[in-house]
C-alpha cells in the first residue's frame, strides 16, 4: 500500500438543499402545474395564463371550474382566473376598443411560460413568470387592436397564499388606454350563506339593474339572486375584501394599484344561458370577486407601464 502522507481529508458533508417546488410542463407542453414540498399546489393554462386550480395543502380545491369550461382553446375558461385585458365587458363607445369581444383578447391568447424562480427568503413558494406581447397574437386580434404592448403575468404560491400581479408595458410610440381585471372565481359551499364584507359605503355600478349608480349600505353584500356590481371600495386597495362562506371567513383579498372590485354571481337564469356553465346549479358553489383597473381607463405612453396586483390569503 502507497503511503500518502498529503492524503486529503475527508470532504465535509455537503449542506443538504431546503426542498424546492416541482414545476411540470404537461398535456403538449399547454399547462405548467406547481407543487410546494409542503402540499399546496397551482395549475395553470397557457391559454388566457388562465389558473386553472389552487389547492390547499389538504388538496382542498379553491378555485371554482366549471365542468363544462372549454380548456382546447376554442373558448376563454369558465372559471378559475381569466385575465381581463385590454377592455373590460365591451366598450361601444371608446373607439380604439370597441371593436373587442367581450373581456379582450388576453383570456383568448396563447401565453409563453417564462420560467419560475423561488422567493429567497422562503424557499417554500414559487412564482410563475408568463408573458403575452403584440407578437404573439394572431392576426384577427392584431387588428382589432394595433397597440405594441407587453403582458408580464406572475403567480406566486405560497402555503396560505396565492398573489397575482400584471405589468402592462407600451412598447409601442403610440399612447393607449386599457382596463384590466384578475376574474376569480372563488369555490364556495353555498352562495345563500355567503357573505362579501369590505365594500361597505361603497360606490358601484349595478350591472343587472341599468348600470345605475347606487352605493353600498353599511352591511356585508349577501347573495339572493343574479348580481353584477362594479364597485369602487371607500377604503382603497390595501384593506381586504373578505369572503365568508356559512359565518367562516374563507378568502381575504388585498389589492394593489387595482382601485375596483366586481362581484358576479350569474344565479339560475344566466348560468342556465351559458353553454359552458355546468353543473347548471353550478351558480350555487361559486362567486366572483374581481380585481380590477375597470371603472376609469389606465393610459400608458410610449415606454409606459402600470402595474397591478392581487394577493389572495386563505383566512
Ligand atoms: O361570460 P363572460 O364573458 O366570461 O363574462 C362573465 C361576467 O364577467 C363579469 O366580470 C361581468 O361583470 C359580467 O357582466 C359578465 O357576465
Amino acid at each position: 500500500m502507497v503511503d500518502r502522507p498529503n492524503k486529503p481529508s475527508a470532504l465535509a458533508a455537503t449542506p443538504s438543499l431546503p426542498p424546492q417546488a416541482q414545476v411540470t410542463i404537461s398535456d403538449g407542453s399547454s399547462r405548467v402545474t406547481a407543487v410546494l414540498p409542503t402540499g399546496e399546489s397551482v395549475e395553470i393554462l397557457l391559454y388566457g395564463a388562465t389558473v386553472l386550480s389552487w389547492k390547499d395543502a389538504s388538496g382542498d380545491e379553491k378555485l371554482w371550474l366549471s365542468e363544462g369550461a372549454k380548456l382546447d382553446g376554442t373558448k376563454a375558461v369558465r372559471g378559475g382566473i381569466p385575465l381581463v385585458f385590454p377592455v373590460f365587458g365591451t366598450a361601444p363607445d371608446h373607439e380604439a376598443t370597441s371593436k373587442l369581444p367581450q373581456h379582450g383578447f388576453a383570456r383568448n391568447s396563447r401565453w409563453e411560460f417564462l420560467g419560475k424562480s423561488s422567493n429567497e427568503s422562503s424557499s417554500n413558494s414559487v412564482k410563475l413568470d408568463f408573458g403575452l406581447s403584440s407578437e404573439n397574437l394572431d392576426e384577427a386580434a392584431r387588428q382589432l387592436w394595433p397597440y405594441k404592448f407587453g403582458l408580464l403575468y406572475s403567480v406566486t404560491l405560497a402555503p396560505e397564499s396565492l398573489s397575482t400581479v400584471l405589468v402592462i408595458t407600451n412598447e409601442g410610440d403610440v399612447p393607449f388606454e386599457c382596463q384590466t381585471l384578475l376574474h376569480t372565481y372563488f369555490k364556495i359551499k353555498d352562495i345563500s350563506s355567503v357573505q362579501v364584507t369590505g365594500l361597505e359605503d361603497s360606490p358601484f355600478h349595478d350591472k343587472v339593474d341599468g348600470v345605475k349608480d347606487k352605493t353600498q349600505s353599511s352591511d356585508p353584500i349577501t347573495f339572493s339572486g343574479e348580481t353584477d356590481r362594479v364597485y369602487t371600495p371607500v377604503k382603497g386597495p390595501g384593506h381586504p375584501v373578505v369572503i365568508t362562506d356559512g359565518g367562516v371567513a374563507k378568502f381575504r383579498v388585498v389589492r394593489d394599484n387595482l382601485d375596483d372590485v366586481v362581484v358576479w354571481n350569474p344565479w339560475v337564469d344566466k348560468s342556465a344561458g351559458m353553454g359552458d356553465f355546468q353543473p347548471k346549479d353550478g351558480w350555487k358553489n361559486m362567486v366572483c370577486v374581481e380585481a380590477g383597473a375597470v371603472s376609469t381607463w389606465q393610459k400608458l405612453e410610449k415606454g409606459d407601464a402600470f402595474e397591478g396586483a392581487q394577493t389572495i390569503y386563505l383566512n
